[in-house]
């Protein structure tokens, strides 16, 4: 196996197989989740609206998915608002539909306004709707775009409580990016507290995935990089990670399981 590949079997693992088209709809969920099976591994969680957690749900039962993936949505998408409220009750709502992490969009033009308390006071309180679920809190890091203000969106979010600091929502013309992900897993190290990172948005390749992969472990060592700790969330990543495995895309495991 080549370094390519192990990264691009490490990336599988670590992978939210992500749909957050406007035209999603039960069926294309449901496929989503297919693809979940693949020969050489399963990815961490599914990303979809909160519109298609059900949906999700109970497509991965009927895989036998139900407890190996996860079900990710996302909350005060893709706009980041300030509007708290607002953001906990889809927070609560997603979470009570069966939702077991939320990405939620960070107030990032308020911080860019010069509003930090916002930031901390929407993370806090979708921290609480959460209750045991994981959030994650999506900094839209090309929109900030500045290294300063994607340090301090970094610091307020964990200051607020988030398990995941995720880059992008993937709907702004900027999204991962490489620079932006040294600045966040470097607050996330220097903060001493478990918090993950999730570069999402724009990565399409399996070489692409083998550089944050090798950034992170630059950063935080090989042994922090777990599902817990680093997710991809990508809706144009797997083909070409089973095509660098040798994988024939489509040949998915049988339904029922593998
Ligand atoms: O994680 C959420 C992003 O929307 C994924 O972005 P992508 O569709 O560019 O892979």
């Amino acid at each position: 196996m080549t370094d390519l590949q192990r990264a691009a079997r490490q990336a599988l693992a670590l992978m939210d197989l992500t749909s957050l088209n406007d035209d999603d709809t039960d069926a294309a969920i449901e496929a989503l989740c297919q693809r979940a099976q693949t020969p050489v591994g399963t990815p961490a969680a599914v990303c979809v609206y909160p519109a298609f957690v059900v949906a999700a749900r109970r497509a991965l039962t009927a895989y036998r998915l139900n407890d190996i993936v996860k079900i990710a949505t996302v909350t005060n998408f893709p706009h980041g608002g300030d509007d708290i409220m607002a953001a906990a009750r889809q927070t609560r709502a997603a979470v009570a539909s069966g939702a077991d992490e939320v990405d939620v969009v960070f107030p990032y033009r308020a911080l860019m306004a010069g509003n930090e308390a916002v930031g901390v006071a929407l993370v806090e309180a979708c921290r609480q709707a959460c209750g045991s679920a994981t959030l994650k809190v999506i900094l839209e890091s090309g929109e900030l775009a500045a290294p300063s203000l994607i340090r301090r969106a970094s610091e307020l979010a964990i200051e607020g409580g988030a398990d995941f600091l995720k880059t992008s929502t993937g709907k702004v013309e900027v999204n991962a990016t490489l620079e932006a992900a040294e600045i966040m897993l470097q607050v996330i190290r220097d903060s001493g507290k478990e918090v993950g990172f999730k570069a999402a948005g724009g990565v399409r390749t399996a070489a692409e995935a083998q550089a944050y992969l090798q950034l992170a472990e630059r950063l935080m060592g090989a042994d922090w990089i777990t599902p817990a700790h680093f997710r991809f969330g990508a809706s144009g990543l797997l083909d070409d990670l089973l095509i660098t495995l040798g994988v024939e895309s489509g040949s998915a495991v049988p339904r029922g399981g593998y």
